[in-house]
């Protein structure tokens, strides 16, 4: 059938609840090359990641880079696995655990899931999830700050798709980017200046942002400049001077010009020419993942070190920061307002 048929209303009272949907990128469900593989073939398989032409790109990518990429990079997540899994899941998980928390805490009666745009919780069984708890009108909020086709449309693009299934649909409303919210921006300036209380000031502090391909950029998609502002407006919160910082984009993938300048050979470039000591922040990403915590704790540590630099600090993303969270109901209000949410 190509609408799901809807349950009898005499089973089931009218819809009148409002839902959220925190939704981020996906992760493997086991560090384990099997496992990797599945989720790697989802996410380099969506034409929004991956923009080549489907004949040249799916023999490459059944071909080789999924016969290859995926023990490196189960090798990789291990190295960042907890006893509750995947970071970006756990995490995940939490912020949408402390968001319900928040909003009944104000008096708003919302139903707050999560889920993932590759692999699980999938988007479509989180938003049926929704409705069978009675949500009439449902917010997609996509927890990626600065807007990319890649990321944020590939969410949309997931309700989209769900929606083409569903008979009785609800309200649905699309959040975009948040890169200048001013809670975000202060969430993550409180963020870096604990960290600064702790351990004292980096002669650079270094802001590392999810790279994307260079010629996704020059046919329109926003990301970079979001990027900078963000890093602009975190810097004026810091009171941090130009010099002070940087921002660079990290975990290029295939040979193609990625977004300049890139994290690791800035990193190295700053500790040959004697930098003491960087701290890195990645403010793209609200929760620690593989991208931040192997490839920047880690390997970028590595990179910066081994060219002469003396100490380096990552400055773990905003997760469950409780300033954070209120960003995410100030976020949250914003996005619904006009409708009943008690
Ligand atoms: C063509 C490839 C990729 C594009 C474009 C891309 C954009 C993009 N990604 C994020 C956020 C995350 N990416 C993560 C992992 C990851 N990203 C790519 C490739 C592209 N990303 C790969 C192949 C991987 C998987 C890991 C690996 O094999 O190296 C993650 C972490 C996921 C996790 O499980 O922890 C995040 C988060 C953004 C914001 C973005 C565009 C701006
Ligand atoms: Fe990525
Ligand atoms: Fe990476």
């Amino acid at each position: 059938m190509r609408y799901r048929p809807e349950p009898a209303p005499a089973d089931a009272p009218a819809p009148s609840g409002t839902g959220v949907l925190l939704c981020n990128l996906g992760t493997p469900e086991a560090p384990t090359t099997p496992a990797v593989r599945r989720y790697l073939a989802q996410f380099l398989g969506d034409p929004r990641i991956v923009e080549a032409p489907r004949a040249l790109w799916l023999p490459v990518l059944h071909g080789w880079v999924l016969r290859t990429r995926p023990a490196r990079s189960a090798a990789k997540y291990r190295t960042v696995w907890t006893e509750q899994g995947s970071p970006l899941l756990a995490w995940s998980k939490k912020q949408a655990s402390l968001l319900r928390g928040y909003l009944h805490e104000a008096d708003l009666r919302v139903a707050v899931r999560h889920a993932m745009c590759y692999g699980q919780p999938a988007i479509a069984q989180e938003l049926d999830a929704l409705k069978a708890q009675g949500c009439a009108r449902i917010l997609v909020l996509p927890l990626y700050p600065q807007y990319s086709a890649t990321t944020t449309a590939s969410v949309h693009d997931a309700v989209f798709a769900w929606g083409r299934t569903v008979r009785s649909l609800p309200e649905l409303r699309l959040a975009g980017a948040f890169h200048a919210h001013a809670g975000y921006v202060a969430a993550l300036a409180g963020r870096i200046r604990q960290h600064w209380q702790a351990h004292g000031r980096p002669d650079v502090l270094l802001l590392s942002f999810h790279g994307l391909p260079q010629r996704m950029a020059d046919l329109g998609d926003p990301y970079p400049q979001q990027c900078h502002e963000t890093a602009r407006l975190l810097a004026q919160a810091l009171g941090l001077r130009e010099g002070q910082y940087v921002t660079t984009f990290q975990s290029r993938f295939g040979r193609a010009k990625w977004l300049q300048p890139y994290t690791a050979p800035t990193l190295a470039r700053l500790g040959q020419a004697g930098t003491g000591r960087v701290d890195v922040a990645c403010p793209g990403f609200v929760s620690d993942c593989l991208e931040t915590l192997e490839e920047i704790a880690e390997d970028a540590r590595d990179t910066f070190l081994h060219a002469g630099g003396r100490e380096f600090h990552y400055i773990p993303a905003l997760n469950d920061d409780p300033d954070w969270i209120r960003a995410l109901v100030s976020l949250v209000q914003q996005h619904l307002q006009g409708w009943p949410a008690a």
